[in-house]
């Protein structure tokens, strides 16, 4: 039972998973694969209760991926509402550094202590309320920002797990191994290894080509101990989805065709992929 005398325990108390998705380099998909977990475990019920916090303080890219750029937190008597997802039923809720920023495009600059103040504050004044999972997008690396996410939430270390996601170059094999130390250094139960942008699928004949080498993330996680929870292929249809839908907000409205982020990722065929690796992900939990 955590104390419930620190306030991210009390927080958190109605938390009952918390997810930190990381990477060894930046660029590998580790925050769009933080979104499409978030994505898939609120489509996994028609009950389950999401949140998706952006840790990544000088690169908050998940409000983008939502199509929620430009929304702003309401700071309420108990502590800032978080912004719900578009055709999320409330059910997906994301609290990132990129709502507080005045301005898109905006960058914060700040010092350690700054950044530790504000995760602290992410951790203890946002008003989740009931969550199934937490999911944390954390920036490449091992930085201060994960020591003071860690050393905040040891108080809910017991319903701490992470996700390491890689691209199949050994440059960033190299880098997914400093991380998977980081976790053992820091006792953090690790679910699994994916690999992202492994491959292409040419979207008019569905060949897949490997552009990089392939099949060195399943390698490592079996040298490793690790579970190998997927492949993640280059997919145009996700980059348009999640990349474009800010652009598609603010020139045609967030649902230009009647509906929701949550409803248009569905459909793609990296959702279908997905699955298979939550359902690794569900067993390992
Ligand atoms: N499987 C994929 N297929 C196609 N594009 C992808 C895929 N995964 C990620 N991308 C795209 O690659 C770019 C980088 O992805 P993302 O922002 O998720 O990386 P990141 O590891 O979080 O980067 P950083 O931490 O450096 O900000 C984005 O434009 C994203 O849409
Ligand atoms: S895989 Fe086939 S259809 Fe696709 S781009 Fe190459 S040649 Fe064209």
């Amino acid at each position: 039972m955590a104390h419930l005398d620190s306030p991210v325990a009390r927080r958190l108390q109605s938390v009952k998973n918390i997810i930190i998705v990381l990477s060894g380099k930046g660029g590998v998909g580790k925050s769009s694969v933080s979104t499409q977990l978030a994505l898939n475990l609120y489509a996994s019920s028609p009950t389950a209760k999401v949140g998706i916090l952006d840790v990544d303080l000088t690169g908050p890219s998940i409000p983008r991926m939502l199509g929620l750029d430009g929304h702003g937190v309401h700071q309420s008597s108990d502590g800032w509402v978080p912004v719900y997802a578009d055709g999320s039923d409330a059910r997906l809720a994301c609290m990132s550094v990129g709502f507080l920023l005045k301005k898109k495009g905006d960058s914060v600059v700040w010092r350690g202590p700054k950044k530790n103040g504000m995760i602290r504050q992410f951790l203890s004044d946002v008003r989740w309320g009931d969550l199934d999972y937490l999911v944390i997008d954390t920036p490449p690396g091992t930085s201060d920002e994960h020591l003071s996410l860690l050393e905040h939430m040891a108080p809910v270390h017991s319903r701490l797990s992470a996700v390491i996601v890689t691209t199949p170059q050994a440059v960033a094999l190299m880098d997914a191994m400093k991380c998977l130390s980081f976790t053992r250094a820091v006792n953090l139960p690790v679910l699994g290894l994916i690999e992202n942008m492994s491959g292409y699928v040419c979207p008019c004949c569905g060949e897949v080509s490997n552009v990089f080498s392939t099949g060195g993330g399943a390698e490592m996680a079996r040298k490793e101990g690790l579970r190998f929870l997927g492949s993640l292929p280059v997919d145009t249809e996700l980059v348009t989805l999640l990349d474009a839908a800010q652009v598609e907000t603010e020139e045609e409205g967030p649902e230009k065709d009647g509906r929701g982020i949550v409803q248009r990722y569905g459909s793609t065929s990296s959702a279908t992929l997905f699955k298979g690796i939550l359902e690794k992900i569900l067993e390992e939990r």
